[in-house]
């Protein structure tokens, strides 16, 4: 099957490898054009995967019209904040029949929408054409093809196994569901959660401090993605607990080393001088907190990173429960 990628960065990268491992007709789509040609003629994308080789066959550009001709599926892989506007020079260059397929972990800030959303919005798509693909996927491991899983989820059972097919090879095992909300948010959650816990390693709290904030943020998580819509199930699956536990343990994670120079008392436009790459969930804290006020769910984690970013809150006193509130509550 011919499919495109768009974004070059390390998971567009490592996206189209996984696509051309699994036979299809991959291209592409980098913004700059240099980044483009090295894919093409050496195979390499160093800024974001030194020392990876990719494979033989993945034709890259920075045409994005070329990019999308003929194009069954178009996988998404930029930063959320430049989605919508990636999405207005897509929309006229689309297969009339194309399937779109978010990659991405983060909400849209301003309007909190998930990134299905704005697609479905910025490219007039109905739901059956879209899907998300999420799980622990960290880009470096899976370029060393060291074996994962990544859950496909679509409102059409039919689009997220024809996605799911597409990318499923020896390395990387793909599973199905309908729940698009859960999916979604458990990428976007897991995020949040991996700053707090970046944040008590920064400081240099131990294995007690990290378990109980992650089996906590769990629970927050859960909750604010079951007041959206979301399956519970789905939030202790791959997308859900499976994407926090690699997420928050591991050091290539940006969002788990943003949270450590946080808890190094680093602020936050000091961490984001230090990245070359995204950190999701800096960008997603706020809308996320927005909409979980707008519902009445309370995230006692996240209201804490919040607080450590906005300095009025002490790392060393961020907490599994409400700071302001410790009386116990029923777990
Ligand atoms: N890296 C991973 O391990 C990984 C795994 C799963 C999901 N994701 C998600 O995938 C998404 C992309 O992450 P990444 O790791 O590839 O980020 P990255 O920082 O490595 O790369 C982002 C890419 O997008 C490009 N870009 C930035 N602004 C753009 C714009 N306005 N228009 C077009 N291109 C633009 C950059 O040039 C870069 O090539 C994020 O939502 C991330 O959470 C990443
Ligand atoms: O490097 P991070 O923190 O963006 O995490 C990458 C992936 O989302 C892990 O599944």
């Amino acid at each position: 099957m011919r499919v495109a990628v768009l974004g070059a960065g390390s998971w567009g990268t490592v996206f189209a490898k996984v696509l051309a491992d699994s036979g299809n007709d991959v291209v592409l789509w980098a913004r700059r054009p240099k980044v483009a040609q090295a894919i093409e003629h050496r195979r390499r994308n160093d800024d974001y995967l030194p020392g990876v080789l990719l494979p033989a066959g993945i034709e890259a550009t920075s045409d994005l019209p070329r990019a999308l001709r003929g194009a069954e599926v178009v996988f998404l892989s930029v930063p959320s904040q430049s989605l919508r506007g990636l999405l207005r020079d897509v929309r006229p260059a689309l297969e009339p029949t194309a399937i779109a397929v978010s990659l991405m972990k983060g909400v849209e800030d301003g309007t909190g929408a998930r990134m299905s959303e704005v697609i479905r919005q910025g490219l007039a798509l109905p739901d059956d054409r879209i899907a998300v693909v999420s799980g622990p996927n960290l880009a470096l491991e899976i370029a060393r093809e060291e074996p994962t899983a990544a859950v496909v989820a679509s409102t059409s059972l039919d689009t997220a196994m024809r996605v799911a097919s597409a990318c499923a090879n020896r390395y990387f095992g793909t599973f199905m569901n309908a729940d698009v909300i859960g999916t979604e948010f458990g990428g976007v959650l897991k995020n949040l959660i991996a700053l707090a816990v970046g944040i008590v390693v920064g400081v240099g709290y131990g294995d007690n401090t990290k378990a109980s904030i992650l089996t906590r943020g769990l629970a927050e998580m859960s909750a604010f993605a079951a007041a959206f819509g979301a399956q519970p199930d789905t939030l202790a699956g791959l997308a859900g607990m499976g994407d926090l536990i690699a997420t928050s343990e591991s050091p290539r994670s940006r969002n788990n080393r943003a949270g450590r120079l946080l808890g190094q008392g680093y602020t936050k436009d000091d961490v984001l001088r230090t990245m070359d790459q995204v950190a999701e969930g800096l960008a997603s804290l706020e809308p996320v907190l927005a909409l979980a006020a707008a519902k009445g769910v309370e995230m006692p984690i996240c209201t804490q990173v919040s607080q450590v970013i906005a300095g009025t809150l002490d790392p060393r006193d961020i907490a599994p429960h409400a700071a302001a509130d410790p009386l116990p509550i029923g777990e």
